[in-house]
């Protein structure tokens, strides 16, 4: 912003609370939870959800274990009235769940909601009026406290009447107050208010208000959220028979810092939505919030265990996207690029591997650098966790030819594997795909025939002594074909000894390995074979074929056109 422009705005003030006990507080057991997804989400979407795709989401939200679902604002249309109607008659809502409704601080609403809920079996319903100097001023036409606090006393008083008619028709009322923008209205004013709605609803432990605190639109830094929380929870009369609910906003970017922080001092319960639905840059993410809990071992009674599925519906039924840097959901939280991040994660899941084979079946505590929990947990897989561009290293290859591809390289090969694979991404300028990768793993270090390649071997054990192994092969050279025969003690050995008597070895063999292709096709076999030249060059092949023996013979054919290659 320009000088002149910044000028026009205010610092937020603080509160005092010099005595605050937040800061030194953690966050132990999880709270209730409300989703906000069919009403707050709800109305900020360009093309509002249709009925079928509010219950679509209803049920979503049941099956990740909302117990509390705010279903919208039944007074406001025809359809949000028709939508809270067809869950009632369908018999569509849990035991255990209970709606929300929330309404304004106006008779003919409140009575058309109360309308709405004919039948209901539980239901919160949620007041709200707006309580800042900015709102008195502006919505409310320069209205004094006193006529504000009237029109939540007057909203009250028939809420309270219609939820004795309903209860005794059978329905189970609770009643939510909202002094909509908490967040910039003056705290004593804003306790004032909830106070007079108290008085009027007359709670009991047995029988809890919630009492909702909106940052409806978010001024302050987080901290002063969390003393805002706690200073309300401190001077509250009969606190025990409070439900204290957060409702952040995200228009600062901290609207889960302010919920984790108003926990801290003292709030009992969370609205939010999936993904941070709602208006403007969106309300809470309650999956950060319960999957950040559930990082550090606490249980939330939320399961976004298949949160790509959570996602899917998301996506499809508000028409929003999940950004792919947002926390858990987005597509690319748990994909490293980098080099050195590769090579960690890498050596972290081959230790994790090590260490729960030696727990035998304890559990091993997390630890994965740059992973803050297993991706598996939350229904993503491993698969996309490494990625190759041209800021990618070595470690990240061959993360990818092993756990893509069953291909466990000597760690000697990685720096040549890497070094031509990463080369090749810069080049193209572009990620390359796993099956790229094996692609350029095979052209440039794999079965490499030019311009010498094994056509056929025999191997006969019955001869020399020890166990020795004569190997008969015909090779192709440059075109030409040729038999070679030679004696070793195994087969391995016994086909360099012919390349020897053939004048082709300029090569010392320093290193063989060989294990099954994990996942392969047709159980294929991979060997690695280490040629030294000089004693300066040291070049690995790779080979792969469904016999175990041929498997080595290609390796080495390859190290050996690789070496030919570079002219040696
Ligand atoms: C922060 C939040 O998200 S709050 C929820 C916001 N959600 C919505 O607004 C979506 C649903 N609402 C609606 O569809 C409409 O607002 C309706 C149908 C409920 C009401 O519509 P209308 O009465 O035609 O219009 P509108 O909402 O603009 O009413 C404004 C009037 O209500 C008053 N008002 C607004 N909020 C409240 C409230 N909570 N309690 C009492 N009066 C209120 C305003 O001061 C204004 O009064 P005025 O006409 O004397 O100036
Ligand atoms: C009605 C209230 C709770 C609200 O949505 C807000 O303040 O953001």
């Amino acid at each position: 912003m320009k000088p002149e422009s910044i000028r026009k705005y205010r610092p937020f003030p603080a509160v005092s609370l010099p005595d605050r006990q937040w800061p030194d507080r953690a966050i132990e057991s999880a709270p209730i939870w409300c989703s906000v997804d069919l009403r707050d989400g709800n109305q900020a979407l360009p093309v509002p959800m249709s009925i079928a795709e509010k219950l679509e989401m209803f049920d979503l939200l049941v099956g990740v274990g909302f117990k509390q679902i705010e279903v919208g604002f039944p007074s406001a249309s025809e359809t949000e009235f028709n939508f809270l109607r067809r869950l009632i008659e369908e018999d569509r809502i849990p035991e255990d769940v209970t709606v929300q409704v929330l309404v304004q601080a106006r008779e003919h609403l409140i009575r058309r909601t109360f309308e709405a809920l004919d039948g209901a079996k539980s239901a919160i319903v949620h007041l709200y009026n707006s309580t800042s100097p900015l709102q008195r001023r502006i919505t409310f036409g320069n209205a004094s406290k006193e006529s504000i606090i009237d029109i939540a006393k007057k909203g009250t008083t028939l809420v309270t009447e219609l939820a004795a008619e309903a209860e005794a028709k059978g329905s189970k009322i609770t009643m939510q107050y909202s002094p909509e923008s908490f967040s910039d209205t003056e705290l004593d004013y804003a306790l004032e208010i909830c106070e007079s709605v108290m008085e009027i609803w007359q709670p009991t432990p047995e029988r809890k208000i919630i009492l909702n605190l909106p940052a409806t639109v978010e001024w302050s830094t987080p901290n002063v959220h969390a003393d805002q929380i706690e200073w309300f929870g401190r001077q509250l009369k009969n606190r025990d028979s409070v439900i204290i609910s957060l409702h952040t906003h995200n228009d600062r970017g901290t609207g889960v810092a302010a919920t984790e922080l108003g926990l801290m001092a003292g709030a009992d319960r969370v609205e939010g939505t999936l993904f941070g639905n709602g208006e403007r840059t969106g309300n809470l993410d309650i999956v950060t919030v319960s999957l950040n809990m559930n990082s550090h071992g606490l249980e939330t009674g939320l399961d976004f265990s298949d949160l790509p599925t959570v996602r899917e519906v998301y996506e499809r039924t508000t028409r929003m996207t999940v950004p792919d840097r947002s926390p858990y959901g987005g597509e690319l939280v748990f994909t490293a690029f980098s080099g050195s991040h590769q090579d960690a994660i890498k050596k972290g899941f081959d230790r994790r591997l090590e260490d729960e084979r030696e727990a035998a079946g304890e559990i091993v505590p997390w630890g994965v650098p740059y992973l803050t929990i297993d991706p598996r947990d939350i229904g993503r897989s491993y698969e996309a966790i490494i990625r190759i561009n041209s800021q990618s290293g070595k470690g990240g290859i061959a993360y990818i030819l092993d756990r893509e591809h069953g291909f466990d390289l000597p760690k000697t090969m990685h720096p040549q594997v890497g070094l031509k694979i990463y080369n090749l991404a810069d080049e193209l300028g572009r990620e390359l795909t796993p099956d790229e990768i094996r692609d350029a793993f095979f052209e440039y270090f794999a079965n490499v025939s030019e311009p010498m390649s094994v056509v056929d071997y025999e191997l006969d054990h019955s001869v020399g002594e020890r166990g020795e192994v004569r190997c008969r092969a015909t090779i192709t050279l440059n075109g030409e074909k040729q038999n070679i025969e030679g004696l070793g003690n195994g087969p391995i050995n016994a086909f360099v000894q012919a390349l020897d008597n053939a004048g082709l070895k300029q090569f010392n063999l320093t290193d063989y390995r060989s294990h099954a292709v994990r996942g392969g096709s047709d159980a294929d076999s991979a060997a690695y074979v280490q040629l030294r030249h000089n004693d300066e060059t040291i070049i690995w092949g790779a080979g792969v074929d469904p016999s175990i023996e041929m498997a080595g013979l290609k390796a080495l054919v390859c190290a050996w056109n690789l070496l030919a290659a570079k002219g040696e």
